[in-house]
């Protein structure tokens, strides 16, 4: 689905291959500042490589206009963005921002249990913790249904026992509907258990990759 080759983006990454599947689970994992967040980026298109290229399905991703490129693949980063208002509000931001009809409310209700968020759909969002703020938007991409989840450290400000009923919940979303993952954990037990792919990121280079 995505081949990088040759691809560097200033000081930080430089990757001559990697193949990312169609289908698969993959992480990246690695110490901090290792350059991950900035894979995730170039994914998205929210940067572009300043030497070689990314391949898309076989296309250059410059070829594809960025607008096209994010009905495709969505990105939740590291810093949930909760905005003043509601959760349903909150929940359908995506919709609203593509001009898309809005989903009822019994779905936005089969959401908001999928990711353990117990509160009404009229409920502020001003008072949410931060884990819930994550969860929250969680819940958003979820909602938006696109073939390509990219998630920066989407359990960061979560307990572990919460974490794991999340990442399980997504997990199962995944593989249910044939999606495509690529996730940034700090955590190998995540890593391990979840990925059909391993890539470990180290000052911006792969120095290993693992089924
Ligand atoms: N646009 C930019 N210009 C210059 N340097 C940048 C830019 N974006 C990130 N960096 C630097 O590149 C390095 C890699 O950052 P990145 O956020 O990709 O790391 P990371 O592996 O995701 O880290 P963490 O696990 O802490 O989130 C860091 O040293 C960061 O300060």
């Amino acid at each position: 689905m995505f081949e990088f080759k040759d691809v560097r983006y200033k000081d930080i990454i430089d990757i001559p291959s990697l193949v990312i599947k169609k289908g698969e689970i993959t992480t990246l994992i690695g110490e901090s500042g290792g350059g991950k967040t900035t894979i995730l980026r170039l994914l998205n298109k929210m940067i572009s490589p300043t030497h070689g290229e990314i391949m898309f399905d076989g296309k250059p991703l410059t070829r594809i206009h960025t607008i096209t490129h994010r009905q495709q693949v969505t990105m939740l980063s590291q810093n949930p963005i909760v905005f003043d208002g509601n959760i349903k509000e909150n929940l359908t931001a995506g919709f609203r921002f593509q001009e898309k009809p809005l989903p009822d409310d019994t779905l936005l209700k089969q959401v908001l249990d999928s990711i353990q968020l117990k509160k009404k759909l009229t409920d502020s969002t001003d008072r949410l913790s931060g884990g819930e703020k994550q969860r929250l938007t969680l819940g958003r991409v979820l909602l938006l249904d696109s073939p390509i989840y990219l998630l920066d450290e989407p359990s960061s400000a979560l307990d572990d026992s919460t974490e794991e009923l999340i990442i399980e919940m997504f997990y199962g979303f995944v593989k249910e509907n044939h999606k495509t993952l690529v996730m940034v954990t700090h955590s190998k037990e995540i890593a391990y258990k979840y990925s059909d792919s391993m890539i470990r990121i180290e000052n911006g280079r792969c120095v290993s990759e693992g089924e």
